[in-house]
Order: structure tokens, then sequence, then C-alpha cells
């Protein structure tokens, strides 16, 4: 587990009963666009007001972002409705200019949070600030360039940090945009017991269709919030326009989402955890037992100048339990990868008795 100094996210009169959302436009294209989207996202009691205005896109000539004009825009929403705003910032101009316009939370996306330079300028740029940071896996899977923005990040003194996780990117074709790979965000959990986990549904999905069920995904695991692209004119908007939703949509969204708690006391739910129990002392009894098996093996095939590793007969016990397997309903990748572990443990206990 690794400690870092962190404080819950709060901000003075946001709800912060689960799921946090933060909403608004991938992009902002005009003051009107970003007042009109921010206007009806707070009738469906969105607290926190998103919009990039700094857009990093993969080819250029794309729409880039309006720039620096739309930070006064993201201040007009702040004065006249009372959300709090939050934007995108890739270097330590962008936090400049976002601190100037009193931005409340800044974020940094998965392609700043693969280059722990830029990363670390951030870092730099934020000393002595005190406001959330949300920070984006990066879009590769690697945990620990996650991790390590996020240390960056809290080593600079910022304690409020949000971890998002918006998938990682895929080169075919799939359902999803970005592949989710849930155990990552659920990794990071493990390693940072602290750390709030959002979740971006709309760049996992990258199709209005599948917002839903990947929000209540995260939500059955446990995230406490959702970052979630809306506009207005969802057609016509500058980018992702396939992936946004009306204002209307989302709060609709929201409504239908099933909050489920973390703990849970029920009689039932002990008695099924006990069985779990039992069967996972079970398990280790008998791959004990196994191991001492193969030792004695090792032990014969010492005696009797015989190879540890043999090809033939590990096929044979893996195509023997496979087909067994999905008989008894479990996926021939789990089998695999269960035998092919209790296979190389084997050998490791062979080779130590060979070498005694
Ligand atoms: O059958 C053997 O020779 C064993 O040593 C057992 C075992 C196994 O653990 O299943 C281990 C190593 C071999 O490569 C094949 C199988």
């Amino acid at each position: 587990m690794i400690e870092l100094d962190l404080m819950p996210f709060t901000l003075s009169g946001l709800d912060t009963e689960r799921p946090i959302v933060i909403a608004g436009p991938c992009s902002a294209e005009s003051e009107e666009q970003v007042l009109k989207t921010a206007k009806k996202l707070q009738k469906q009691d969105v607290q926190i007001f998103r919009a990039g205005i700094w857009k990093p896109r993969t080819r250029p000539n794309s729409f880039e972002g309006v720039g620096k004009k739309g930070l006064a825009w993201l201040q007009t929403v702040k004065k006249e409705l009372g959300m709090y705003t939050s934007t995108e910032v890739a270097n330590s101009q962008h936090v400049e200019d976002a601190l100037k316009h009193d931005i409340d939370i800044l974020w940094i996306g998965a392609r700043t949070t693969v280059n722990p330079f830029a990363v670390q300028e951030i870092a730099d740029a934020l000393k002595g600030v005190d406001i959330p940071i949300m920070i984006k896996n990066p879009i590769n899977p690697d945990i620990n360039l996650w991790i390590g923005a996020i240390e960056r990040i809290n080593q600079t003194g910022i304690k409020r940090i949000v971890a998002i996780h918006r998938g990682f990117n895929v080169y075919n074709k799939s359902l999803y945009r970005n592949n989710p790979k849930w155990h990552i965000p659920i990794e990071l959990r493990l390693q940072i017991r602290d750390i709030p986990l959002f979740c971006d549904p709309s760049h996992i999905g990258g199709k209005r269709e599948l917002i839903s069920p990947i929000s209540q995904q995260a939500l059955d695991l446990n995230f406490d919030g959702l970052m979630i692209e809306s506009h207005i004119d969802p057609d016509n908007a500058l980018s992702d326009a396939s992936q946004q939703i009306t204002p209307e949509t989302l709060g609709s969204i929201l409504s239908d989402l099933i909050l489920r708690d973390e703990k849970v006391t029920t009689e039932d739910l002990a008695d099924l955890r006990k069985q779990i129990d039992e069967l996972d002392d079970t398990i280790l009894e008998i791959l004990s037992e196994r191991m001492q098996i193969a030792s004695q093996i090792g032990q014969y095939k010492k005696e009797h100048n015989v190879t540890i590793f043999q090809a033939d007969r590990f096929d044979e016990i893996l195509t023997k339990r496979i087909r067994q397997a999905i008989d008894l309903g479990l996926t021939e990748k789990f089998v695999k990868t269960i035998f092919t572990n209790v296979h190389e443990e084997s050998i490791r206990h062979q080779n130590k008795t060979m070498n005694k």
C-alpha cells in the first residue's frame, strides 16, 4: 500500500453523497453555449461544471479549443450560477491562466499523465495552491504512471486529489472507445486506499448509449463520482459529438442509477462469506499438498536423471482440465491462467529439490 497525505474531495456547499457529478461540454464553444448548458445542468442538480478550453487532439486541424477567452465564460458561470468550475490543464501556462480566472478544480488529461515531465511542470506551477486536482489515467494501461502523477501532485502539497478512470487506448475497433480494464482502477484503489475514484463514461464508451451502463458499472464498483460530457446540442458539438448527451438525458440517466452500499451487515452475506473463507482454506491446503507431491516427483527426477519440464504431460493436464472447466461453467482463460501458474510454481519446487 502507498501512504499519501490525502484529504477527501470536499468543497464548501458541495453535496458529497455518491456519486459526485461533474458535467459540461467536451469543449467550451461560445459564451452562449457554455451558459445555456450550465443553466440546464444546474436544473439537473449538477454542482460542478466542466468545459475543455485547450483540447489536445490526436491530429491537427481538428477543433483545438477556444483557448484563454473561454476561461472568462467559466468565470461567468461561477458568478451568475454559483456553480463550481473545472477545466483541463496541460502545462504551467494553463495552470497560471486558470488560477487567474478562479477555476475551482483542474484536471490533468490522459495524454498529459503519460508524460512525467509535463506532470512535474504542472505540479511546480501548483506550489502553494490549495484546490482539488483530478488526474485521469494515462492513455496506456500503466498503473505506475498514474500513481507517479498522483505522487508528483501530492508532493507539491495538494491534498485533495481525485483519480479519474477514462479507459485505455485501443488499437483495434472495439465496443468501447477506450478499454475500461476495470482491474486497473481497482488496483489503484487497493494501492492508494484514500484516493477518491471518479469514472468518465463518456470517454470509455465514446457513444451516448454506453454512458448509462458504464456509469452503473462504476457505481457497482464503488466509484465516488462521475464526469460526464453534456452539451445543449450534442449533434452539432465541435468535438466528440457522438459521446455527448443533453442535460435532460443526463438527468434521467442519473436518476435511474442504482446506488449500492459498500458496508453490509446482513446475516445472509456473512454466511456466504464464511462459505467462501472455508473454500479458500481448502483451495490453499490442496495447492500446498499438490506442491509437496511435485517435490516428491522432483526427488524422483533427480535420482533417475529426468528433466523437470515435461511439455507433453503438461499439455495433457491443460487440455483435460480446460475441457472439464467448460463443463463446470468456468472460462477457458481463467482455468488456463490458474493451471499455468500452478505449473510454474511446481517447476520452482522441483528446481529447489533438484538443486538441494
Ligand atoms: O508430471 C510431471 O513430471 C511433473 O513434474 C508434474 C508437473 C505438474 O506440476 O503438473 C510439473 C512439471 C512438468 O513440466 C509437468 C507436470
